[in-house]
């Protein structure tokens, strides 16, 4: 597959992500090679794949951190780098410990001036105005001076939002956001995301274990597994007979009430794991 757009212009804008011909290999192992990818603006990519496939590792690629060893990667037509301004990266949750002084409106903060270290905006106001914007456009007014360690889950992650979203991104990279929250709380965060791409044509690259949550956000699914990837609208990718080959296994794909449930035999149930939202949800168990 090549990247799908040519040279940018208003009907066809700059990708904000493309990777061509890339291959990543760790620890002795391949992880994906001969990926081709052109993200446009606005589009919603899930990235999906079994532990250990390399989903982070792509995202790490993305932010520079991690150089290919073949291939090139570009952000909104310019080469990766550490530091680059036009991403939002919501990591996967790590536990703040509570003895940790930073509260949200410190986190929400480095989202604004990050990429500017020592120097900051000129203007302190303009500087607070933006983080007050961004703590308003994920509802934490409530709670963004209090210690992060004293948070909920739910509460921090609505705060890596904002911190995010406070340098006006044209791509998320948005690694497992939804992890360990309660539904409520996966609406809520997997909304903001959503409203940030509609209304700012933001790309998101989405990794995530369990895509039932953001299944009507997603235009395409990119699923690793093993060294193999596929590329396509989930009704494509997420069947029977992709997931089957892409594990050499049988695999079933279930459609129960709008959710998808993916049913592995043999290895494929440990290769599975969590992947695509296999568990049974409460109405199954
Ligand atoms: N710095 C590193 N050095 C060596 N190997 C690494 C390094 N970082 C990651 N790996 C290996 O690369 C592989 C892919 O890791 P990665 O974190 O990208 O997988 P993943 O698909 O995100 O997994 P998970 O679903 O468990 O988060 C793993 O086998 C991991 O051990």
């Amino acid at each position: 597959m090549t990247p799908e757009s040519t040279s940018p212009g208003p009907t066809n804008p700059e990708p904000a992500v493309t990777l061509s011909g890339a291959q990543l290999s760790r620890g002795g192992r391949t992880l994906w090679s001969g990926l081709d990818l052109a993200v446009r603006p606005g589009e919603f990519v899930a990235v999906l794949g079994p532990n250990g496939s390399g989903k982070t590792s792509l995202l790490n690629v993305l932010l520079g951190r991690v150089p290919l060893d073949a291939g090139s990667a570009t952000i909104t037509g310019a080469p990766v780098r550490v530091g680059n301004p036009r991403i939002g990266y919501i990591p996967q949750q790590q536990p703040v410990d509570p003895g940790v002084p930073l509260r949200g409106v410190d986190l929400v903060g480095l989202g604004v001036d990050g990429h500017r270290w020592g120097v900051g905006l000129r203007h302190r106001s303009r500087r607070d105005a933006r983080i007050a914007a961004a703590i308003a456009q994920v509802g934490a007014e409530r709670f963004a001076s209090t210690r992060l360690g004293s948070l909920s889950g739910g509460e921090q992650q609505r705060l890596r939002v904002a911190q995010a979203l406070a340098g006006d991104p044209a791509l998320l990279l948005c690694d497992e956001p939804l992890l360990s929250l309660d539904l409520a709380n996966q609406q809520l965060v997997a909304n903001l995301i959503e409203r940030r791409r509609r209304e700012h044509d933001t790309a998101v690259l989405f990794v995530t274990h369990e895509i039932n949550p953001i299944l009507p956000l997603v235009d395409r699914v990119l699923y690793l597994v093993d060294g193999r990837f596929r590329i396509g609208p989930p009704e494509q990718v997420m069947t029977s007979t992709v997931l089957s080959e892409l594990y050499h296994t049988d695999v079933d794909v279930l459609r129960v009430r709008g959710r998808l449930i993916v049913v592995g035999t043999g290895d494929a149930v440990d290769a599975l794991g969590s992947v695509g939202g296999h568990h049974p949800g409460p109405e199954q168990r």
